[in-house]
Formats: C-alpha cells, structure tokens, sequence
C-alpha cells in the first residue's frame, strides 16, 4: 500500500494583478501549494498529519507518529544568526539507509570535472551559442543532461561556479538526484518541471526559477515533454536578496514573491528499488535504497527549495537620462567575501517601460571586469538584432568588449524617444561573475553550437567622426 499526502490548490498571491498588469500572469498549472517570503522560518505538516512537528524540541526520545527527526545544515553550526541556515525534517526512515555510494556507470551527458585545462580552455573571444537539441522523447532523465558550458573554481575548495545547459526528456521514475557540490538556479526555457522534493512539491514553467539548495534530494518529471534550460550552480556559499541601497525597503525581486513547498510525502510498505544520484566533487554517485527519499512527513526552518516568477519582479530604471547598469535588475546574488563583489549574479531583463531622455537605450558598449554569461528564456533581447534566439546562450569573459550589434545601434541612435515598451514578451537573463570562467571543450567545439560568425556581427560599426557634428544629431549620422 502507499500512502500520500494530497497537496491543495494554491492561490497565487499575485493573480489579483494580473488584470491590470499584462507581464503578471500566474504560471500556469499552479495547483501545488506553497509557503511565501524569502528565507523565512517555515513550520509545516503533510495534510493529514496534524502535530507531526514536535512541539517546543526538535530531538523528542520518540518523535510524533513514530518519525524520525533529522537536521540538514545549510551553513556551519557557528555561523553568525543572520548567515545560519538548517531544516529539520521529520521522515519515515532517516537520509542514511541507503546503500554505498559507488560511481556511477554512467556521468551525466557533458558535466565538467574540473575546470582545468584539461576540460576546458580559458578563451577572451566573444562566445555565442545556438540551442541545444531537444533529445528523443523517453531517453534522457534530468539527472544525465547536464552539459557545463563554463565555470570556475570547484566543490572541492566550495569555491566558484558552473555555468550548465541542461536538456531531458524522460521523467526520473524512483530515481532522486542531490547536489552536495553547491546549490542550484535552474532556469527552465522549454517545458515545465515537475519537481519532488524532500520539502514538498514544486511546479516550474519557464519564466520562473527554481533554487535547490545544496544536498536537498529532488526528482524532476517532465509535464510537458522533452525540456531545455540553464543550471546556474554556485560552490561558494548561496543566493541572497541583493541589497537595495538607495532603493529602499522594497522593489525588485521582492522576498513575498519566493515561495516554498508545503510538506508531501510518499512512502509505501512493500520495499521498492530506487536509486539515489549524488553530484558529488563534480562526479556522479548511485546508491540504492528501498524506499523513496521522499518521506518528510512535516519540517521546519530556514533551508529548502524555492521558486520564483519572473514576471513579479519589479524593476527599476532611469526616468530622466542614461542607461543604468543592469545591476539594477539583479534577482538574486551570491556574494564573495569581498563587499559588493559577487560569486555570482543572477540578472534578468524584463519587459519594461525604456523612458531615457536623450538617451542611447539600449546595452551600452562596454568591456567588464566581471564575466558575463547571457540566455534568452523568449522573445527578442534589446542588443541584439539576430542569432541570439531561445535556448541559446552568450559569453563575454572578463574585459572582453561587447555591445549591441550593428542593425541594433543604428536603429537605436536614430529612433524617436518616446516613452515605449522594450522587451515586450521577452526574457532575457545574465549570470554574471567575479571570475575568469574557463569553457568547456564540448561547449568550445563537440557540441557544433558555436556561432563561428558572432564577432563579424559587430564590424558594421563604422567610424561615425564628423567634425561638424559637435552637437551629436542622428540627422548627421550617415549609416
Ligand atoms: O552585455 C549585455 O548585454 C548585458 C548588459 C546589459 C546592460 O543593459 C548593460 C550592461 C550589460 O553588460
Ligand atoms: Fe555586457
């Protein structure tokens, strides 16, 4: 026999908006139901199971319904109030019965071991990539389509991060996968997941993320077939709320918005096969256990998956002149020891309201001592006139020059500027690091995505110099 906790329907806080807010729709089949606010303490119990949670301990001699209670340590015990993340669960069998952990006989489809050069190259050249191919429906389970693209740094020193395509196309049926290499912003561009997770359930689509945290056992089932998207893994520490300065108490990604699940369990009498998947120091790692991991009858505390949409984020821009730089669009950090400097950033660029008086609008031209790897989740992204398309991804390395393109610059020095929509039915985003990240020679060459035209996209900017033009008129430019 099995038994299950039944999830209700969830409400989303934000469906009130969506009347008056076109970029504000609630996800679709969101039928899971969650807890809201970033980081919260949350207390939760599966349906059914009333007064699993101990009260007023965490370690009874004997726990509720017979449970046993484990803690998951996100950060050291010594950590200082603020920094200290731990859950305790309350399951049927602890996370330990399981079998040794022996190396996978398969890794999963192109993950990195090490970022050394044996694996990857260090290259100061602009990078574009082309979408990854859709596998065969049936044969790839999420687990074994990782493809690491770039990164720096590694588990073993829990320092850095890896930037991972991922594609799959079959569901992970008694099979659970843990990351004990760091934690997880999945960014899903084609198909939704439908994730199991020890804390509960969890349903993505694309235009949200999802953040697993490291060591958190999870199974992705694929709803609407064959998917693609982006795994943003960080080494050091985890994501955080950007401060917001100047900004104030509220506005971008605001902590209500980030919801968590609620406990759900399964569990069945007669013993099954099922198999645990551990990323561990970059490699994969099978152990068998006869149950699912699955088994948390009611948790509570501070460290577990969430997700987030995209289309709640409210970004903030000039309304006078200049384009601002695209920190002001940062989602969610992760911050390295020194102020201000990130591991990395996840950045989007939302569909908005471009006002700048007087203004060049789009992506500057630049080079940056951070590196910057860019997706396109829809749409079109404003820098960009052609070959940055869905599924696709960029890279500009630490001081590697870039901008718009030729088709993109011309149209935008010499557009009216009115107030208009940019980016409309568009999401594009940015990880963006401290790092000097190395590629991945399957990424560099094996995988056949790299544009080998990219740079040629910039060369049509011609030299505009005209002694007469000292006012800077788009009537004297002469394209
Ligand atoms: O390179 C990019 O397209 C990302 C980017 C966007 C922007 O608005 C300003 C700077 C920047 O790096
Ligand atoms: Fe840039």
């Amino acid at each position: 026999m099995t038994t299950t906790s039944t999830p209700t329907t969830f409400a989303p806080a934000f469906a009130a908006h969506s009347k008056d807010n076109p970029t504000r729709t609630a996800p679709p089949k969101c039928t899971y139901t969650y807890q809201s606010g970033f980081g919260n303490e949350f207390a939760t119990e599966a349906p059914g199971w009333e007064g699993a949670l101990p009260v007023k301990q965490n370690t009874p001699q004997v726990c509720p319904y017979g449970l046993y209670a484990e803690q998951l340590s996100g950060s050291a015990f010594t950590a200082p109030r603020g920094h200290n993340l731990r859950s305790w669960l309350y399951r049927v069998r602890p996370s330990v019965c399981h079998t040794p952990f022996q190396r996978a006989s398969y890794d999963s489809a192109h993950m990195v071991r090490q970022f050394a050069d044996t694996e990857c190259e260090p290259t100061p050249n602009q990078l574009r990539w082309s979408p990854l191919d859709l596998p065969e429906a049936g044969k790839v389970p999420f687990h074994a389509g990782w493809h690491t693209i770039c990164g720096a740094g590694g588990p073993e020193t829990k320092s850095g991060l890896a930037v991972h395509m991922f594609t799959a196309s079959a569901d992970m049926v008694n099979t659970a996968m843990v990351n004990a290499d760091g934690e997880i912003l999945i960014v899903p561009q084609h198909g939704a997941l439908d994730i199991k997770t020890e804390f509960g359930k969890l349903y993505v689509a694309p235009n949200e993320i999802v953040v697993i945290p490291r060591g958190v056992r999870f199974a992705v089932s694929l709803p609407d077939g064959p998917t693609r998207g982006y795994i943003l893994e960080v080494y050091t520490g985890r994501f955080e709320l950007p401060d917001l300065g100047p900004i104030g108490a509220n506005g971008l990604a605001n902590p209500r918005d980030f919801v968590y699940p609620t406990a759900w369990f399964e569990t069945s009498e007669q013993p099954i096969e099922f198999t645990l998947v551990n990323k561990y120091a970059n490699l994969l790692w099978t152990a068998k256990m006869d149950h699912s991991p699955f088994n948390v009858v009611a948790w509570h505390g501070n460290y577990a998956p969430y997700k987030y949409d995209l289309a709640a984020f409210n970004a903030m821009n000039t309304v006078t002149f200049d384009h601002p730089d695209p920190s002001i669009f940062t989602v969610l950090t992760c911050k390295s020891n020194t102020p201000g400097v990130a591991i990395a950033d996840f950045v989007i660029f939302p569909p908005r309201w471009a006002t700048g008086e007087g203004t060049f609008r789009p992506p500057y031209f630049h080079r940056n001592t951070m590196s910057e790897f860019m997706g396109l989740i829809k749409g079109a992204y404003e820098a960009k006139a052609e070959g940055f398309v869905p599924g696709g991804g960029s890279l500009h390395s630490i001081m590697t020059p870039h901008g718009p393109d030729a088709p993109t610059f011309q149209k935008a020095s010499t557009a009216p500027l009115t107030p208009v929509r940019v980016a409309d039915g568009t999401m594009a985003f940015m990880f963006e690091s401290s790092l000097l990240m190395t590629v991945s020679k399957w990424a560099l060459v094996e995988s056949n995505k790299v544009q080998q035209d990219y740079w040629t996209h910039w060369q049509g900017l011609k030299s505009h110099l005209n002694k007469d033009n000292k006012e800077g008129k788009k009537e004297l430019l002469k394209f």
